[in-house]
């Protein structure tokens, strides 16, 4: 049903609410195997092909890429797959029990097949892929898609003296072996730690909040950013244009036991009733440094949006800039690994805000190679690939001196 729904469009975040009537163990089953089955999807299809002179109807299509993907990749029983499989084309309908003799040889050949990890690795469709092959080159695109191919681990960021058992990365944030069921962690209660991968946990680590200091987090929810300010020990306001999403940076600082003013505002047409000692503006992109954790964009999407996002982020960058008294200091970030909502949105704003400076990445744990020219900050889902990568991200800090 969920990849049914992305044929369609609908992305899985989406589509959560479908599942609402199975149990939190099957509904974790479900999202679990849909996501595995989009970052193997193409090798999924590269075997069946072998086995199948003409592409099935597109429900029956998916069944057998996700046995495919149960067998091959998961290593799951051939025999319960090959059934499981067999049962749910007898429920699709009469025309479809046609197909169940098909199912079972096609997966009964599939089991047996032995070079599925020398598969090539799944590429991005041409609409991502050329320009960041303009960008980044084809070797690092490559290794760009085998980073998405392998999925993301579970980062954490803790609240300074909490301790929580895994990998401390070299930015501080605390990378969990396996995927272990959250509440169950110590101070999942007390909220001494909540998720956020690392790469995005650099962009509040770039604004250095200090302890007092007023803190504006623009286009906040569902909240990791505020949570680190607020923990900061900075005088936080959050602003985001959903109410709904709102209401998750409440039950995260709650959880927590940090405090923000909240505001639900268009970042465009809201203003501080103080000028703010430093703003970070997470501004809304195409989102895709996050498909490791979400395969299902670069099917999604085509591409088409892009320009007006850009233009989105121009306008905000300048709003904040206004916001901002001189001293001020503001930092730009975007999960993005499209150079024009990044590298490029940071040489515009320094042509037409002469006034800001960029403020160089100087904490431990960043590599040289991380900073750019001008002085943001880019990280790639390749890197740390011996550690399990990051998300794509851009980030500048920038000082108002004039
Ligand atoms: C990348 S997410 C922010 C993630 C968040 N900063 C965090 O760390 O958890 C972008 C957010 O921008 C918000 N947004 C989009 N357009 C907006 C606007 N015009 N004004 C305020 N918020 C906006 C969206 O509702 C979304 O929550």
């Amino acid at each position: 049903m969920l990849l049914a729904e992305m044929r369609e469009g609908r992305s899985l975040s989406d589509q959560a609410a479908r599942l609402g009537h199975l149990a939190q163990a099957d509904r974790a089953r479900a999202g679990r195997l849909a996501l595995v089955t989009l970052r193997h999807r193409n090798r999924a299809d590269a075997v069946l092909r072998r086995f199948m002179q003409r592409r099935p109807r597109p429900d029956i299509e998916d069944l057998l890429r996700l046995s495919t993907v149960e067998l091959l990749e998961l290593g799951e029983a051939p025999h319960g797959v090959v059934n499981a499989a067999v049962d749910l084309v007898r429920g699709m309908g009469k025309k479809a029990q046609a197909s169940a003799g098909l199912v079972n040889a096609v997966l009964r050949k599939v089991s047996t097949v032995t070079d599925w990890s020398e598969l090539p690795v799944q590429r991005l469709p041409k609409w991502l892929r050329s320009p960041l092959v303009s960008t980044y080159g084809a070797d690092t695109v490559a290794a760009i898609e085998a980073a998405h191919q392998a999925g993301a681990p579970l980062d954490l960021t803790l609240k300074s003296g909490a301790a929580v058992e895994g990998e401390l990365l070299p930015t501080g944030s605390v990378r969990l072996a396996g995927t272990p069921q959250l509440s169950a962690l110590p101070g999942y209660e007390a909220g001494a730690w909540w998720v956020q991968d690392a790469a995005a946990a650099l962009a509040a680590r770039l604004l250095d909040a200090q302890p007092g200091e007023r803190v504006v987090d623009l286009c906040a929810a569902p909240g990791g950013k505020t949570l680190q300010l607020a923990a900061a020990g900075a005088q936080v306001t959050a602003v985001d244009i959903s109410e709904q999403r709102m209401a998750r940076v409440a039950e995260n600082l709650a959880r927590c036991g940090l405090s923000a003013d909240l505001v639900v505002a268009d970042v465009l047409e809201w203003q501080p009733a103080t000028p703010p000692d430093a703003v970070l503006l997470d501004a809304p992109c195409t989102a895709t440094g996050t498909i490791r954790r979400h395969p299902d964009l670069p099917l999604v999407r085509d591409g088409r949006g892009v320009g007006e996002l850009t233009s989105l982020q121009a306008e905000m960058i300048d709003r904040t800039v206004q916001m901002l008294p001189v001293g001020g200091r503001l930092v730009y970030a975007t999960c993005s690994l499209l150079p024009s909502e990044g590298e490029d949105q940071l040489t515009a704003a320094l042509t037409r805000h002469p006034g800001m400076t960029v403020i160089r990445p100087d904490f431990p744990g960043i590599e040289p190679d991380w900073i750019t020219p001008q002085g943001g900050l880019r990280l790639r889902p390749d890197y740390w690939a011996d550690r399990g990568g990051m998300d794509g991200f851009f980030i500048a800090a920038l000082r108002k001196t004039a």
